[in-house]
């Protein structure tokens, strides 16, 4: 590939990602795809400067309104994460000149919304609850790379051991401060050709993931129900919890997304996992576990905003419309899954968004409905995991990650008894 034709590429992706009409990395995934002969440093540098303009897009465009060339191809230079080397040798003279004036801007003298990037519906309810220093703390956050976790899987590994042993290959890890099995990788190099990773002893998981499933506490020999189970990366960690033992059914309505659990559940060395797909929260298969199950964990699909570190896109995707479609759904979801709890029995309702109409709200609505479910604090369940630091991840009784406070994605978890 000759480096003038990556400006060009970078601009062609753009296009269809800012169609808006499917997610970001789908559309970034079909387009390398088709372009097999670009190698890993070009896709790094398209895909990087794709998501650099999907986190900045408010400030691009208003930048971009001056220069020449498609609008596409001014944001490509605006946002271009390949090196400055290729901008000098192939962007025009103009274009350097138009783009050395635009850097030269004083960001902080323009207005609010060209520096936070974030739609209105979505910056107004965060100012709301984090009040005005704290919100520029987590729109810088939300507009900054996450970092790599891994997390060990117990059954077979030792965290220490993998720690060295990525150690040996070159990779630089530490223990993340409060997931009892969480790897922070530094950097971002390639893990799925290492051994450890083929043979199952870790797997990518943000370390507010892991807290979600630590805090269902699931044990050995129960009947667990991973409700919105997708890829299955929160049923893996339950797995390695029951240690291999017991009946873990895997819910979710997309067969694609259960397909996608099987090469990881092959990986992980579990044979306690059952996947099902359901064809809606009301399904019979659902009626006949009824009062079976010890542990219930509905990872409820939500608007993904605590993501937005890996998905900007989502916050142009995602409309006020839809999450209130969501807030449906999710309340639905949970009454359903809370029938399959046997007495005594515990349900944890999570999201990875950061607004408190998806979050608190639903589960405060929930413990009003269902008088038959004891509301119980967060923060002794994770102390009781050894969760370090548990005080500060908790608010109002609740799970609360944010990634300007934990460096996680954001999340929000409750837990229930059955009385
Ligand atoms: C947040 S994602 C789950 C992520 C997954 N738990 C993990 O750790 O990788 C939410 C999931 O809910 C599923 N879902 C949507 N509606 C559902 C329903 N009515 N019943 C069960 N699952 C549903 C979606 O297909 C999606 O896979």
């Amino acid at each position: 590939m000759h480096p003038s034709a990556l400006l060009d590429l970078a601009s062609e992706l753009l296009r269809a990602v800012l169609k808006l009409d499917a997610p970001a990395d789908g559309v970034v995934s079909a387009y390398f795809r088709e372009h097999r002969s670009l190698g890993h440093r070009e896709r790094h540098a398209l895909a990087e400067t794709v998501y650099a303009v999907l986190r900045r897009r408010l400030l691009f465009q208003h930048l971009a309104q001056s220069g020449q060339g498609s609008m596409e191809r001014r944001l490509v230079l605006l946002g271009w994460q390949g090196g400055d080397g290729i901008l000098q040798a192939h962007a025009s003279p103009p274009e350097r000149e138009w783009l050395a004036r635009a850097r030269a801007i004083d960001v902080d003298t323009l207005p609010e919304k060209l520096r936070h990037n974030l739609p209105d519906w979505l910056a107004t309810p965060l100012k709301g609850v984090l009040g005005e220093s704290e919100f520029w703390a987590l729109a810088a956050s939300l507009n900054a790379a996450a970092p790599l976790d891994l997390r060990v899987n117990a059954l077979q590994a030792k965290r220490e051991d993998v720690a060295a042993a990525l150690a040996e290959a070159g990779i630089e890890a530490g223990a993340t401060p409060h997931s009892p099995w969480g790897l922070r990788i530094r950097g971002k190099p390639a893990l799925n050709k290492l051994e450890l990773f083929k043979r199952g002893d870790v797997e990518v998981q943000d370390e507010g993931s892991q807290l979600l499933a630590l805090l269902t506490e699931a044990r050995r020999g129960e009947m667990v129900v991973d409700f919105c189970a997708g890829a299955g990366g929160k049923t893996l960690a339950l797995g390695a919890m029951m240690r291999n033992t017991g009946r873990l059914y895997a819910f979710d309505v997309s067969g694609h997304r259960l397909d996608a659990l099987k090469p990881r559940l092959a990986r992980s060395g579990l044979s306690n996992v059952y996947p099902v797909q359901i064809a809606h929260e009301r399904d019979d298969r659902i009626k006949r576990l009824s009062g079976k199950i010890d542990r219930v964990l509905v990872d409820a699909p939500c608007s993904g905003l605590g993501t937005l570190r890996r998905n900007p896109d989502l916050k142009w995707r995602q409309s006020p419309k839809a999450i209130e479609e969501l807030r449906v759904k999710q309340a639905a979801i949970l009454a359903s899954a809370a029938r399959l709890l046997k007495p005594g029995g515990r349900l944890v309702y999570a999201t990875c968004s950061l607004l408190a109409s998806e979050n608190e709200a639903i589960a405060e609505a929930f413990s009003t409905e269902h008088p038959g479910f004891e509301a119980l604090a967060v923060q002794p369940v994770l102390e009781c995991c050894k969760v370090g630091d548990a005080g500060t991840l908790v608010q109002d009784g609740f799970l609360r990650l944010w990634p300007h406070r934990h460096a996680t994605d954001g999340f929000f978890a409750a837990i229930w008894l059955k009385k």
